[in-house]
């Protein structure tokens, strides 16, 4: 299960809560210029499905759909030009719904119970959410032990400066977050200051494996 996945040349995923889909070109410029030109558009407000088509129709981003609760948000996400989807836990349905349309899906885990649930739907690359809350880089550390073939987005209470130590683990993707779009920035169209923490998230990133 370690095929090339979407997300492989992304090592941050900006994970972005927009109530203004108006603002999404601006704040897709920022994303683009600042280095990350990536996002994870959460299904969390009513902005998001017209967010999400803005940011896709721009063509220079990689976007994706976050909170996807259920196989219909799945649907909307497609439409809407997502190339893959996020939710905070594993949904069986989503995921089946997913693999039915040949999305690329992440379902949330915190447990071996619940990874062992997502190997069993077909799916080896998993959300670790919320991944500070969790136990943070030793949990995730123990977690990959017994799981071996399993590839990780780690997402939930990262900052610029505990990204990297999730990155330096072999079986770790990328690393979700909100810490380069945060909601005041983004509220008052503060693109320049996200632009720099996006670049700012660049500089700091470790080599590449
Ligand atoms: O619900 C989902 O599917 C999510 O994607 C949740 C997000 O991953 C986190 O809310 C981001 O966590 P922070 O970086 O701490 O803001």
């Amino acid at each position: 299960m370690t095929g090339a996945h979407v997300l492989e040349p992304h090592r941050v995923v900006p994970v972005v809560v927009l109530h203004d889909a108006g603002s999404a070109g601006d704040l897709g410029a920022a994303l683009a210029s600042g280095g990350l030109p990536v996002a994870e558009v959460t299904f969390r407000t009513a902005a998001a499905p017209d967010a999400l088509r803005t940011l896709a129709e721009r063509g220079d981003l990689l976007v994706g759909a976050g909170t996807v609760l259920t196989p219909d948000q799945v649907d909307i996400a497609h439409d809407c030009g997502a190339r893959f989807v996020v939710s905070p836990g594993l949904s069986a349905d989503v995921v089946r719904r997913c693999q039915e349309i040949g999305m690329p899906v992440l379902p949330g885990t915190s447990t071996a119970t619940e990874i062992m649930r997502a190997l069993e739907l077909g799916v080896g690359t998993v959300k670790f959410f919320p991944a500070e809350q969790c136990g943070g880089v030793g949990m995730l550390k123990a977690l990959s032990a017994a799981f071996p073939d399993v590839r990780f987005v780690p997402t939930g209470g990262i900052a610029a400066d505990s990204a990297a130590a999730y990155l330096d683990l072999p079986p770790v993707l990328a690393v979700g977050g909100s810490w380069m779009v945060p909601p005041d920035l983004v509220r008052q169209g503060r693109w320049d200051e996200v632009a720099a923490l996006c670049a700012e998230t660049v500089a700091r990133l470790p080599p590449s494996p």
